[in-house]
């Protein structure tokens, strides 16, 4: 495990220490994304056909779930149908109880604006499955959308080698409703659902993680005249822990290695106060990954000299998963400190895998720093504010000479114009 002592480091070797790859890939790569766009926004249906064939080698498919999900429940035992169920049921009751309200303000009397939320009509939903078929991202980006009253949803997710669909897949889109689900990975998926494609209707806004063809495509979408909105930057994975003397070592090493086994460019980091825990921790994760087998990305630790300097580290970070691996009181004592974060996880119980599966909040969490200004995935995700003005006669007349006044300013007559007008018919009807 790599160590970097903090404390001793000049800016170049903490900038190193702390460094993500370049997931956002280089100009050749944003090129090829640019032509799949392109292509598929020109020609449609066949250009898609195409180029599905050439990268992932089939044609996209429009698959049925209900096939797919009774093959499921053939296959999986009790327990893990009712583990489905639980995580479906939490992630439910934490979006229902977090659904914003709408809000009326008389700013001024006679004067009412409202915000009123409402769901978007459409929304795509990018479920990864290069490395994994993920099928917790379809609980944790379509109950949200269902929550937020979404009318309609399309899945899209990569093709498998012997086609058809996941059986976990089709079961999580089959307890969640979900009608409409093709085999399209990457960004061809992306573009189909921005522009359309043969039967795939264009949707508002696509969310969803996903590998760097993935993200780029997002980004090129949303920029382009009548594309979608798109959610957040959910990229390749990322943990970092905090931890002091009294971590469990174990327990840590098994937390970085849950988020270093998603892809060789996951990132998982340790920022401890301790040589003694950062000592153990390696070793536990070279054990724990002897006894998986499989491949990993790298672990590696930053030594800090106290709990303050590890607050500023995960802060500058912004990890989508920031573990505080402390007794649980002051975890969350620190927690109130952190700024930059997806997700906190706050105590030696609370494990990340938790979040993942079955807390109930999404996993659909910023990467690559985007946790500065960004949240993960919620019900909002999938909604939108509209304000609502109402106001009486004579509260427009007594607003309307400021509201003139403050169009002259900008030289807009008409606008002073279309304010004095509430004003001058009300003294009409005094008249
Ligand atoms: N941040 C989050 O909330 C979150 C949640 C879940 C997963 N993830 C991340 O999502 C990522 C999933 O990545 P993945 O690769 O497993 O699946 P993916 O579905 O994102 O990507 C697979 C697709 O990428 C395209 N692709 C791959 N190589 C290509 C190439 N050379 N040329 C053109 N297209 C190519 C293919 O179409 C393929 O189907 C992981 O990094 C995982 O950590 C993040
Ligand atoms: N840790 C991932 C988000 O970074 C989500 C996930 C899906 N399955 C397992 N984990
Ligand atoms: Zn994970």
């Amino acid at each position: 495990m790599r160590v970097t002592d903090w404390t001793k480091a000049g800016a170049d070797t903490r900038k190193r220490a702390l460094a993500r790859p370049a997931t956002r890939g280089d100009d050749k790569m944003r090129g090829a994304v640019a032509d799949i766009i392109e292509r598929i926004r020109g020609e449609g249906w066949d250009a898609l056909v195409e180029i599905c064939e050439q990268i992932d080698g089939g044609a996209p498919q429009r698959i049925a779930v209900a096939p797919y999900a009774d093959k499921a429940r053939g296959l999986f035992d009790a327990e893990t149908l009712d583990a489905i169920d639980l995580a479906r049921a939490n992630i439910a009751r934490f979006h229902r109880e977090t659904l914003p309200e709408n809000v009326a303000v008389e700013t001024v009397p006679g004067l009412t604006v409202e915000k009123r939320w409402v769901p978007l009509s459409s929304a795509g939903l990018y479920i990864p499955g290069g490395k994994a078929p993920l099928f917790s991202t379809l609980l944790m980006l379509a109950v949200p959308a269902l929550t937020a009253g979404v009318q309609r949803l399309v899945v899209v997710t990569p093709p498998r080698p012997d086609g058809g669909l996941d059986p976990a897949i089709a079961l999580a889109a089959e307890l969640t409703g979900i009608e409409e689900i093709w085999t399209i990975g990457g960004a061809q998926a992306i573009a189909a659902l921005a522009f359309g494609a043969g039967e795939i209707e264009p949707v508002d806004r696509i969310c969803g993680p996903g590998n760097a063809w993935v993200a780029q495509a997002k980004a090129q979408v949303a920029a382009l005249p009548g594309g979608p909105g798109i959610d957040l930057p959910a990229g390749p994975s990322e943990l970092m822990v905090i931890a002091d003397a009294s971590g469990d070592a174990a327990r840590i090493a098994a937390d970085l290695l849950s988020q270093a086994e998603h892809g060789e460019d996951a990132q998982a980091i340790l920022v401890a106060t301790d040589d003694t825990i950062i000592g153990a921790v390696g070793r536990e994760v070279e054990a724990q990954m002897a006894s998986m087998g499989g491949d990993f990305a790298p672990v590696r630790a930053v030594r800090c000299a106290n709990l303050e300097e590890a607050v500023e580290i995960a802060n500058t970070y912004a990890a989508e998963h920031l573990s505080i691996a402390l007794p649980t009181a002051d975890a969350l004592r620190l927690a109130e400190r952190i700024t930059n974060a997806g997700a906190i996880f706050a105590g030696p119980a609370a494990a990340e895998s938790f979040g993942d599966y079955l807390a109930g909040s999404s996993h659909v969490l910023p990467t690559d720093g985007a946790a500065r200004y960004t949240g993960g995935i919620t019900a909002l995700s999938f909604m939108k504010a509209i304000s609502v003005q109402s106001i009486d006669d004579a509260a427009a007349a007594r607003l309307g000479p400021a509201a003139a006044a403050l169009a002259r300013l900008e030289g807009l007559e008409a606008h002073a114009r279309a304010a004095e007008i509430r004003a001058e018919k009300v003294s009409e009807a005094a008249e």
